[in-house]
């Protein structure tokens, strides 16, 4: 090992000559951007001077609102583009496994009906057996539900993983997760190793029996007449550490498997639970009187490991001692496993992941993404890079003003920051039990700063932030912010076999209710103190790129506005004969197209370089459009209406369940509509609007020959009318369960009928 010490543990090349042509593409954009603005601000000035309130003059102020909006986003995801780079990672580099340090592992669960038990239960088994000491692994199953299916299922589970473990170590298995291995013909058809075969028999046999008695426990839930006393919304703390059943079988004692622990905080009707947030930081606390670990990876329950070398990949950054000072997270990229071929919701969020992720590693690091990533501990808990705050901060009684009155848990900070990454680690604290379960009570943060960002001294720069943050449903982005404007970095780790897959909505209305969430949340930030543009600069005057990339995020529903504005007027426009763009002839109109082509090559150039092809930039187009007027429409509407101090914005849990006829229409991809509320009713007004505005309108183009001056609305229409195609299908032509809800399609017709009859003859 002594030859590797000099040889680094990662690399990080720029991405060429992507940044360079992203670079050039900015000033070509910029100035053909500019002339459009320019363009419609003249005409608004001169519309408004010469009729005051007409058509015209209201369609060109809101066309220039939109456009406005849109360059506004164009400058914020400039942050993205600048500095895209990609690494590399060497494990084998890594000192001894005794060198290792230990890790948490977090897999969060909130509801047996939407997370199929057995699904967490694979994710559970896939880190149980990850390729990394078995004895410096802890896993915390935190469960939101109290649910008692979750934690005998979790017992069964441990017990298989005392043979699947092994197993897997032994025979060197490529993906860790038992269902997955399975169900892999590839592997079962491998028939030379006899003694392989044998064991994997044998395996499979325990793995069903597991299999059957989940079911089985399942079934119990749903027909016990009585049900538990236990509810979703109310139900005490209960924390219970699961071990090995003694066992006389000889075959597996030379291997340990890691420690299981199941977290079920306590939840009482009225008090607000925080959601993903408040149970993160339960099990903060909770792990760090059990194990304390120094760094944590971080799951939700349907993110199975693909990977098992990957903690030894995100070492590779966390134990290079020139980076780790100032790291704080290791970002994995979200992948899944049933996504389609087609891609109809664009549950990829390639955008995000394969793309933007990239530029953000260039500059300070990704933002944190909810789940697959892998955090230092003490940033969690305040500290600034570079180590621990100063001593005052180590006397227990002020530590318990922040961090609560827990004895347990204030000794571990105090441990905690002594760490050092050769020195031992953990001590198993073992407290008493009643002493872990206040940790994880309703009551516990009253009177902390748990899951606040506090200013130690409002004139200074300093600031203290104690778990995951509150006051925003998208918990990870919020509190990924505040690690990066304290200094932070982060770094993305992105190789080519994917580390962790999950589970993404297969039906149109699961996607919308997820996609609205996110806008929502995002939006919050924005409304929030710690609006990224304002805060984000001030804070950290080195990152203006990164800040521009957080508050691109956090404007990201913005978009609806442009989209409601080009959905609308330029439509009713083309129906009256009015002009709004320039005429085909006109050098303005070289400007307007100059921009619609830029972006689009930008968006292929970046579908392309992955090598995906014309069609997911089609489905990428269809589905922002949609997108736009349906999810993030109405995450103003709640943010709005939370403003107002009517009511919360919710996390409204992302189903992981889909019957046959879903997966069918899904892997066909046919969009599903089924179970859409009216939130979809803007989408499909407005696509009946144009299709009603462009027949319309065209008839009269002809009629005039005013194909010059309507030229560009006419191309526009047919824009759009070729991304609503699924929609005005689902209105009009589908008869299957799938198609657009009646109620949905009779208003929308109604609606868009009213509309193109007010303004027939305006
Ligand atoms: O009160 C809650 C709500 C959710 N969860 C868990 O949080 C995870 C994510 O929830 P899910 O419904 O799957 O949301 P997604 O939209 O798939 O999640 C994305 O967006 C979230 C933020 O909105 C992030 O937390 C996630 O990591 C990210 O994958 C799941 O494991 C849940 O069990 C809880 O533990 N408690
Ligand atoms: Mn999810």
């Amino acid at each position: 090992m002594s030859e590797n010490i000099y040889l680094p543990l990662h690399t990080c090349r720029v991405i060429e000559p992507t940044a360079t042509v992203n670079r050039l593409q900015f000033l070509i954009h910029f100035c053909a951007a500019s002339a459009v603005l320019y363009y419609h601000a003249s005409r608004v000035l001169f519309a408004f001077h010469l009729d005051r309130v007409s058509l015209t003059s209201v369609s060109l102020a809101f066309i220039f609102l939109a456009d406005v909006v849109l360059f506004f986003m164009w400058v914020l995801i400039q942050g993205f583009r600048y500095r895209p780079v990609s690494r590399s990672v060497f494990p084998e580099r890594l000192p001894d496994d005794n060198m290792l340090p230990e890790l948490d592992i977090f897999i969060m669960t909130a509801d047996p009906d939407k997370e199929p038990t057995i699904e967490v239960m694979n994710t559970v088994l896939s880190v149980m057996a990850i390729d990394y000491p078995s004895e410096k692994l802890h896993i915390y199953l935190s469960d939101d539900a109290g649910a008692d299916v979750t934690l005998c299922a979790a017992k069964e589970a441990y017990s298989f993983g005392s043979y699947w473990v092994p197993f897997c170590k032994r025979f060197d298995i490529a993906v860790r997760c038992p269902e997955v291995f399975f169900n892999d013909s590839k592997i079962n058809r491998q028939e030379s190793d006899k003694e392989f075969c044998q064991e994997r028999q044998k395996i499979k046999v325990l793995f069903d029996t597991f299999k059957e008695k989940v079911k089985k426990l399942k079934e119990k839930k749903y027909s016990s007449a009585t049900g538990f006393q236990k509810t979703r919304q109310e139900h005490p703390s209960q924390i219970e550490i699961i071990r090995k059943e003694e066992s006389n079988s000889t075959d597996k004692e030379d291997f340990t498997i890691p420690s299981l622990v199941y977290v079920s905080r306590e939840k009482r009707k009225g008090v607000h639970h925080r959601f993903k947030a408040g149970a993160l930081n339960v099990l903060l606390r909770v792990s760090g009187v059990i194990t304390n670990s120094p760094y944590i990876l971080v799951l939700d329950c349907d993110m199975y490991s693909n990977d098992p070398s990957s903690a030894r990949q995100a070492m590779c950054f966390h134990l290079d001692s020139r980076l780790s000072p100032s790291l704080a997270f290791v970002q994995f990229p979200q992948d899944f496993y049933n996504i389609s071929e087609n891609d109809i919701y664009c549950g990829e969020i390639r955008q995000l992941f394969k793309t933007f992720w990239l530029g953000l590693d260039g500059l300070r690091g990704p933002i944190l993404s909810g789940t697959n990533f892998f955090v230092k501990r003490c940033a969690l808990y305040g500290a600034k890079p570079g180590g621990m705050s100063n001593s005052e901060d180590k006397e227990i009684s002020r530590l318990k003003d922040k961090f609560g009155n827990s004895n347990e848990f204030c000794l571990s900070l105090v441990e905690e920051s002594s760490h050092d990454f050769d020195e031992k680690i953990t001590t198993y604290v073992n407290p008493q039990k009643e002493n872990i379960l206040i940790l994880a009570s309703c009551d516990y943060e009253n009177g902390t700063q748990w899951g606040e960002q506090v200013p130690i001294r409002s004139y200074t720069f300093t600031s203290f932030q104690i778990g995951y943050i509150y006051g925003s449903v998208v918990e990870d982005y919020f509190t990924g912010f505040h690690l990066h404007c304290r200094g932070w970095v982060s770094t993305y780790c992105f190789p080519s076999k994917p580390a962790f897959l999950g589970n993404v909505p297969i039906n149109f209305n699961d996607a919308l209710v997820q996609n609205k969430r996110w806008n929502a949340g995002l939006l919050e930030v924005a409304f929030s103190r710690h609006c990224p543009l304002i805060f984000g600069i001030s804070r950290n005057f080195t990152s203006v790129l990164q800040s521009m990339c957080y508050a691109w995020l956090a404007f990201w529903p913005a978009y609806s506005i442009p989209l409601l504005c080009y959905g609308i007027f330029p439509q009713l426009c083309f129906l009256n004969g009015i002009t709004l763009f320039p005429e085909l002839t006109s050098p303005w109109f070289g400007a307007f197209v100059v921009v619609f082509l830029s972006s689009c090559i930008q968006n292929l150039r970046e579908v392309f370089r992955l090598g995906r092809n014309f069609t997911t930039w089609c489905n990428e187009q269809r589905f922002w459009m949609i997108n736009g007027l349906t999810g993030q429409l109405f995450a103003i509407v709640d943010v709005f209406l939370k403003l107002i101090g009517t009511s919360a914005v919710n996390f409204d849990l992302t189903n992981k369940t889909a019957d046959e006829d879903q997966k069918k229409r899904y892997e066909n991809g046919v969009f599903n509509f089924e179970g859409c509320s009216l939130m979809l009713l803007p989408a499909t007004t407005l696509s009946l609007l144009n299709l009603g505005a462009l027949i319309g309108g065209a008839w009269q183009m002809m009629k005039f020959n005013a194909i010059e001056r309507l030229f560009a609305q006419f191309i526009l229409s047919c824009f759009i009318l070729a991304l609503s195609l699924p929609l005005i299908e689902g209105i009009v032509f589908r008869r299957d369960t799938g198609r657009v809800p009646p109620r949905v399609a009779f208003w929308s017709l109604v609606l868009s009928g009213l509309i193109l009859f007010m303004f027939m003859f305006c």
